[in-house]
């Protein structure tokens, strides 16, 4: 995995010659590059995947807004895979443009890659697709401009936008489908499995204040700030089904 090769999406080459010589360049297009530190890490010394996601989400309302030339917010994040874990000392390169705009929406692709600078190599970590929408104004709803999409990458880009948005719209509708048509599982049926650990013990709840730490360029709390929230919460419920580790680590607070 760490040696897959460079570029998957061709998002790092910021410029390309078109076919009448013409030397071309996304102008939506922006790149963020973070050194990981320690307090940027897990409680495993690798990048929290909520930190990641603050970043991404910060680099992507950039792209947003360069295309917009206004105030955009996160409307929503598409599934994420993490392919590798990130280590403190490597660098993460966050690159994210414009795919194509809609009406007030617009979905922006956000390629996330490792780079260890001491061995140059080079890796991919995710590829994932926000959903931005251009506050509204006094006027109403915003009617971004149109995205021309120039090279092949991008002509690709454009088209499957078009069918990710339709999926996401109906997204809703097939969850709720699927909560009224699934029966649930009987206690007795889970009682079948080894050492089950009761749904409530998994149950964590974190309440915030909102400061401003939190907040954006905007002055509102942004997304990536809610999913490093939501995140942290995931975390914690998740170690909640390992009681064996949840016993060392408090055996490890005891001796503190
Ligand atoms: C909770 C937080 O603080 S997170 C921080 C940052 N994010 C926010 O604050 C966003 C909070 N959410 C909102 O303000 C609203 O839900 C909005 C603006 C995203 C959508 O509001 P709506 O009343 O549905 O507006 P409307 O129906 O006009 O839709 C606006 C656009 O958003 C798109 N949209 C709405 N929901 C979604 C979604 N879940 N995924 C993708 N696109 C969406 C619509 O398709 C529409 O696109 P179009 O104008 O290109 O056709």
């Amino acid at each position: 995995m760490a040696n897959e090769p460079r570029d998957p999406m061709q998002l790092e080459k910021p410029m390309f010659i078109l076919g009448n010589g013409e030397v071309y360049r996304n102008q939506t297009e922006v790149k963020m590059s973070q050194i990981v530190l320690p307090c940027h890490a897990n409680y495993c010394g690798e990048l929290s995947a909520g930190q990641l996601l603050k970043w991404m989400d910060s680099t992507a309302c950039l792209s947003a807004e360069r295309h917009a030339g206004c105030s955009c917010i996160t409307a929503s994040v598409d599934d994420i895979h993490f392919e590798t874990t990130i280590g403190v000392g490597q660098v993460v390169n966050i690159t994210a443009k414009v795919n194509r705009a809609f009406t007030s929406s617009m979905e922006v692709g956000i390629l996330v890659s490792c780079e260890d600078l001491f061995s140059d190599r080079q890796w991919k970590v995710c590829h994932a697709f926000a959903t931005f929408v251009a506050r509204r104004t006094e006027a109403g709803k915003v009617q971004l401009k149109q995205v021309i999409p120039r090279t092949q990458a991008e002509q690709m880009e454009y088209s499957l936008a078009a069918e990710r948005r339709r999926m996401r719209l109906i997204h809703a509708e097939i969850i709720n489908d699927l909560l009224s048509s699934c029966s649930s599982q009987t206690v007795s049926e889970c009682l079948d499995y080894q050492e089950a650990v009761p749904a409530e013990r998994t149950r964590v709840e974190s309440v915030e204040l909102v400061l401003p730490p939190h907040a954006n360029h905007q002055v509102s709390t942004f997304g990536g700030q809610i999913m490093a929230w939501m995140e942290n919460v995931a975390t914690i419920s998740a170690r909640c089904t390992v009681p064996i580790l949840l016993q060392s680590n408090l055996m490890i607070k005891k001796d503190i």
